[in-house]
C-alpha cells in the first residue's frame, strides 16, 4: 500500500485563488475524511488529485499529485460521486460494466465479457442487489442507486478511490448502512471521502480535515479513535463530533 501526497496544490479559476499551497498526504489503505463549507474548493482539490484541472486560459494550476511508489496516479484511481450518474437507458448489469466495455475493442463493446461477467455479479450480490440485475435504474430506489454506484466503483478495482459526497442525498438510516458497506468492500483502499457531515467523517475517517477559508486552508487533523465504521454508540465518538460541531461552527462565522 502507497500513501498519495500532494503537494503544493494552488489552484484558481479567472485568477482567484481557490487554494495555495496546500499539502495532504492520503495514508495508503486509509480514509481521509474532507470537511468544509459549500464552494470551499473541496471538489476542486479533489479534481485535482485526479489530474482534472486542466491549466487553461481561466484555470490555473500548480502542485503535484504522487504515489509513493513513483508510478502514475490518475491510472490507480476510482471516482464515486453524489449523484450516481447511471444512464437511465442500461441495466444495472450494463451499467456497471460500461468502464470494462468501453475499454474493450470496439467489436467487443454490446457483450460483457464472461470474466467481467462473473465479476459483476459477485460484486452486486455483495452489494445486495444479485436479485436487479436486469432492472434499470428507474425502477431502483436513491439507496439501491447509489448502491449501483459504489458496484461500478469496485468493478473498477483501483487501489485509491476519491468520493465526493457519495451518501450527501441519502436518508439517514439508508446512509449509515451505505457508510457501513462502503468500509467493508473498500477494506484497504486509499479513500478520500468529501462530505458535509461531520458524523460521516468521524464514523468513517481515520483522518478528518476541515478546508475553509478563502484562499482555503486545511486544518490539522482529528484522529478519532477506534476501528472504521465508528459505532454511533460510541460516547467518544459523540463527544469528539460535538467539539467538532463547535470547532466549525466558529471557524466558519470566524
Ligand atoms: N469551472 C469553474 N470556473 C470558475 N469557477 C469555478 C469553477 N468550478 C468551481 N468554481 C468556483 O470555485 C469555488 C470552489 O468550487 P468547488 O466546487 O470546488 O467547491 P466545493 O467546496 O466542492 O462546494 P460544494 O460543497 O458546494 O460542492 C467556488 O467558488 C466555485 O464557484
Amino acid at each position: 500500500m502507497f500513501d498519495v501526497i500532494i503537494k503544493g496544490a494552488s489552484l484558481s479559476y479567472d485568477s482567484k485563488p481557490v487554494f495555495t499551497g496546500l499539502n495532504l498526504t492520503l495514508k495508503g489503505g486509509q480514509w481521509t475524511c474532507l470537511l468544509g463549507g459549500s464552494g470551499v474548493g473541496k471538489t476542486s482539490l479533489l479534481r485535482f488529485i485526479a489530474g482534472l484541472n486542466i491549466s487553461s486560459q481561466d484555470v490555473s494550476v500548480s502542485g503535484t499529485a504522487l504515489c509513493q511508489d513513483g508510478f502514475e496516479l490518475n491510472q490507480r484511481i476510482a471516482w464515486m460521486a453524489q449523484q450516481d450518474l447511471l444512464l437511465p437507458w442500461f441495466s444495472v448489469l450494463d451499467n456497471i460494466t460500461l468502464g470494462q466495455r468501453l475499454r474493450s475493442p470496439v467489436f467487443r463493446r454490446q457483450k460483457v465479457a464472461s470474466e467481467h461477467l462473473e465479476q459483476a455479479k459477485d460484486i452486486l450480490n455483495r452489494v445486495g442487489l444479485s436479485d436487479k440485475v436486469q432492472e434499470l435504474p428507474q425502477n431502483l430506489s436513491g439507496g439501491q442507486r447509489q448502491r449501483v454506484a459504489l458496484a461500478r466503483t469496485l468493478m473498477e478495482n483501483r487501489p485509491v478511490v476519491l468520493m465526493d459526497e457519495p451518501f450527501g442525498a441519502l436518508d439517514a438510516i439508508t446512509r449509515l448502512n451505505l457508510q457501513d458497506l462502503a468500509c467493508e468492500l473498500l477494506h484497504n483502499r486509499t479513500v478520500l471521502l468529501i462530505t458535509h457531515d461531520p458524523l460521516e467523517a468521524l464514523r468513517l475517517g481515520h483522518q478528518v480535515y476541515h478546508l475553509q477559508g478563502h484562499p482555503a486552508r486545511l486544518t490539522d487533523p482529528i484522529v478519532p479513535p477506534g476501528a472504521i465504521p465508528r459505532s454511533l454508540d460510541n460516547s467518544q465518538l459523540m463527544s469528539l463530533h460535538g467539539q467538532l460541531l463547535e470547532r466549525l461552527r466558529h471557524e466558519e462565522a470566524a
